[in-house]
């Protein structure tokens, strides 16, 4: 069955970075995949725009394309934004069909200080994604953990609704939400980092410019 992947971020703002490894995650991992904003994301000081002008950014975003999606449930449920309590939430709802979790490998190396972080394994796959300037070395806890699920075949993923790890190495594209918030902050035209959609209403990146 084909696998439902999600994407999950801050988005302050989404980036050219997230929509080509999500693009790419879902090629090879032929699923479908969902981008899904944090309402407070755990481990980050809170977002500059809030949750309504994040999702408008992510839906001026994904335009005129029918691969990507939004899932706006860590939104609608309000407090922390903790992964496992969203997958529970999704395993309920799309039985024993493959989910599959998309995270950088900066936010995969912190996964052991998670929220139930092993039993996230017991709900969703994990697809790792490559990401450029940052090569952590993953803690001893999360090497045990996930020794016996690491796999390169993607069939595994789409025997199996959970469990397994796969590294997803996609197009290096060296950019950040933080950098974008500079140079914006600065007075920068940051244009081709981000959508095009993102320039079509000037209210959408209004929160990260200095007025
Ligand atoms: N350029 C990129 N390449 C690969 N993965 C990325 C890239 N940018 C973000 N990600 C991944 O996307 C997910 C959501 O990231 P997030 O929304 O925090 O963006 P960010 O650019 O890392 O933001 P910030 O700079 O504010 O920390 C994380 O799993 C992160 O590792
Ligand atoms: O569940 C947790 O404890 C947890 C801790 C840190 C991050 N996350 C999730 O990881 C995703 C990426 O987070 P971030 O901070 O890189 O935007 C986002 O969906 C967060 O909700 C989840």
């Amino acid at each position: 069955m084909k696998p439902l992947a999600l994407f999950g971020g801050t988005f302050d703002p989404v980036h050219l970075g997230h929509l080509s490894v999500a693009w790419e995650a879902a090629e090879l991992l032929d699923a479908e995949v969902r981008l899904m904003p944090a309402n407070v994301p755990p481990h980050k000081p809170a977002p500059l725009a809030n949750a309504e002008q994040r999702v408008a950014m992510l839906h001026a975003a994904l335009q005129k394309q029918g691969r990507l999606a939004v899932d706006t449930r860590e939104l609608r449920r309000g407090g922390p934004s903790y992964t496992y309590d969203t997958l529970c939430e999704l395993r309920a709802e799309v039985g024993a069909r493959p989910l599959v979790l998309l995270l950088g490998v900066d936010a995969f190396a912190g996964l052991p200080s998670w929220h139930r972080w092993r039993e996230l394994f017991e709900v969703a796959h994990l697809g790792v994604l490559s990401r450029p300037g940052v090569e952590p070395e993953l803690p001893h806890t999360l090497w045990t953990e996930i020794e016996a699920r690491r796999t390169d075949d993607v069939a595994e993923l789409h025997a199996h609704p959970a469990g397994c790890v796969i590294e997803l190495a996609v197009t290096p594209l060296e950019i950040s939400a933080t950098r974008i918030r500079e140079l914006l902050a600065a007075g920068r035209d940051p244009r081709y980092l981000l959508p095009c959609g993102l320039f079509e209403d000037p209210a959408l990146l209004a929160p990260y410019r200095r007025t």
